[in-house]
């Protein structure tokens, strides 16, 4: 661009721009690109107007419905268009509270959430904060994947954007449709593999705006600075390709080029739109793009897969927990997998890195303290020439084995983990084979919704005579057995995106690196205390994590700033302080 072109703004003022300008903050304050575009660039004529009357009411980010005080009511025009009363902000809360407890079935109990965020924001935040434990699976893991498996017939009014492949050349423009400006984390799905639900295509977008509920909720992302996007490149589903209802491209997924042309022109898109500083979270995408995308855009983008490294550093966390329990280092355990995708390989290459950096070995060396199976049977060396890439590190040299059951009589594991999207794979046999050489044997069943649990957590305390640790993706209630009830742990990427992603958008990080996870795993184990040990609780419980979230924003901003990778200097002198200050809270503000 010559740098003394005219510059045109909607309100038909021409500005002189400096080049300079362009570059310095990566156009988050020129979010539009309107101060920079020339006259032959298209710009999109926002205007900014303050909500009044009947469009207060019928605006989500600042309605309060019948918590506007008569004052407001009379200075904003909407005395007489609410019934006489003033309601408490606490006082709604429990009266949805109470509402939505009457609903039997899940996904009534979601569609009026999803209708309370779509009306009153703060109040829907609030609702969600305070009563964390008891909506977490309404608007999450498990009841999202229900959801999404019927978002055709649901789907009300858009909560995200969708860039399908007829926005092939216009996505900037797509992306400038969005009400919003200063985004700061974009949540982004293909659809391909939600949860271990399989393609739901275009439905996906269920997950990125629950993920993005979760930024704000947990982690005290402001909730106009989240973006969902759902990219539809058509799906494999037969049955959604005959849905009539069905909301996305009836069409087979388009691969190869025209899906890496697709993802490139957005990732430019939204680099151009928002710049450098905006945080991108690949979800749900399959295996062999997930770990592409990852590798292709993690050097030039914010970017993080939560499938892969989310997961891997809430398990980590975990372990480190169990520890405490278990004794003995990470080292001294044997970790066997079921699954070798995102989740399975993404787990075991986060403990080889810990291992290793506590040992001083080589992560080749620590790696073959751990096994995968994937539905071809253990990973071992004579497979290694038909093994996809992201496998290839886990062959190490055994003879074939074929069956999970002969895996772990083999191996000998004493942690066994599952990340496969199959449920009721942790057979009775396969865990009583973990209780013979177990005294403690950790069971992690990791594939969600709960439908996919490898197996649940009665059945776990029960096959071992409740001598298992059990965590699993999705919640499970405690469990009573002999008398004594048992505490399952929700090993879930929810305790550590939504403040790694507070952490990476404080300091302002243009990259996200390894360390940065260990980071965040650390923050989140850190936060275990000696009570939650003495439960047999390896993970703090979701009620305390709005200060979990902190205390993982806070390391990993540390991490940020030491690795030079952080924009926003100078550095707080108090992280922990600092990462607090900044978060959203949804209590209503008053209107002059
Ligand atoms: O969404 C969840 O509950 C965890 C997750 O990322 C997945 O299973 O893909
Ligand atoms: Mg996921």
């Amino acid at each position: 661009m010559d740098s003394t072109t005219k510059k045109v703004r909607p309100g038909g003022a021409s500005v002189l721009d400096l080049d300079l300008k362009a570059t310095v903050g990566g156009g988050v304050e020129d979010a539009y690109g309107e101060d920079r575009a020339t006259e032959d660039q298209l710009v999109t004529p926002w205007t900014v107007s303050v909500a009044s009357g009947y469009s207060l009411l019928r605006d989500p980010h600042h309605n309060k419905g019948l918590a506007f005080t008569f004052k407001e009511r009379d200075a904003h025009y909407i005395r007489g268009l609410l019934p006489p009363v003033v309601m408490s902000q606490e006082l709604q809360e429990k009266k949805l509270l109470h509402n939505i407890r009457q609903y039997q079935l899940p996904l009534q109990k979601y569609t009026a959430l999803m209708d309370l965020a779509e009306r009153n924001e703060r109040l829907f935040y609030k609702l969600l904060i305070n009563n964390v434990e008891e909506l977490l699976p309404v608007v999450y893991t498990p009841t999202v994947g229900e959801a999404c498996q019927k978002y055709g017939s649901i789907f009300q009014r858009p909560q995200g954007l969708y860039i399908s492949l007829k926005e092939k050349g216009k996505i900037l423009e797509v992306l400038k449709n969005w009400p919003e400006r200063s985004i700061q984390v974009i949540v982004v799905t293909d659809g391909e593999r939600i949860l271990g639900l399989g393609d739901l295509g275009c439905q996906g977008m269920g997950i990125p705006v629950g993920k993005l509920a979760l930024y704000t909720a947990l982690g005290g992302v402001r909730p106009s600075s989240c973006l969902p996007i759902t990219i539809d490149v058509g799906t494999n589903n037969e049955k959604l390709l005959n849905d009539e209802f069905y909301i996305g491209l009836k069409q087979r997924r388009a691969t190869g080029k025209e899906y890496a042309d697709l993802l490139e022109e957005f990732m430019s898109a939204v680099k151009q739109n928002y710049g450098e500083k905006v945080l991108i979270q690949f979800e749900d995408f399959a295996n062999h793009n997930a770990f592409d995308l990852l590798a292709k855009y993690g050097t030039t983008h914010l970017v993080f897969n939560d499938d892969i490294q989310g997961t891997a550093a809430v398990v980590l966390a975990g372990l480190v927990g169990a520890l405490k329990l278990l004794g003995g280092t990470l080292g001294d355990h044997k970790f066997l997998f079921l699954g070798a995708g995102e989740a399975g390989t993404g787990i075991a290459e986060l403990i080889a890195l810990e291992m290793s950096k506590q040992t001083k070995a080589p992560v080749e060396e620590t790696r073959k303290n751990i096994w995968l199976v994937d539905s071809k049977g253990l990973i071992v060396s004579s497979r290694k020439d038909s093994l996809q890439p992201f496998k290839k590190p886990w062959a190490h040299e055994h003879p074939p084995v074929t069956t999970l059951l002969d895996a772990v009589k083999a191996i000998k594991p004493t942690v066994l983990i599952g990340t496969s999207g199959v449920g009721s794979t942790f057979t009775k046999e396969v865990v009583e084979a973990m209780a013979e050489f177990n005294e403690k044997p950790l069971i992690l069943a990791l594939s969600n919704p709960t439908s996919q649990s490898e197996c649940t957590a009665e059945e776990a305390y029960k096959w071992t005579q409740g001598r298992a640790i059990y965590a699993s993706g999705s919640p499970f209630a405690p469990v009573e057995y002999n008398g004594k009830v048992h505490v399952p742990g929700q090993a879930n990427n929810a305790y550590i995106f939504p403040g790694l992603g507070l952490g990476l958008v404080i300091s302002g990080a243009i990259r996200v690196h390894d360390d940065m996870l260990l980071a965040a795993s650390e923050g989140l184990a850190g936060q275990v205390t000696k009570e939650n040990c003495e439960q047999g609780l390896i993970y703090p419980p979701f009620t305390n994590i709005r200060k979990i979230s902190a205390h993982i924003a806070a390391n990993v901003a540390a991490k940020v700033y030491e690795l030079g990778l952080a924009s926003r200097l100078p550095r707080p002198e108090n992280l922990l302080k600092h990462a607090e200050s900044c978060m959203y809270t949804p209590n209503y503000r008053t209107y002059r």
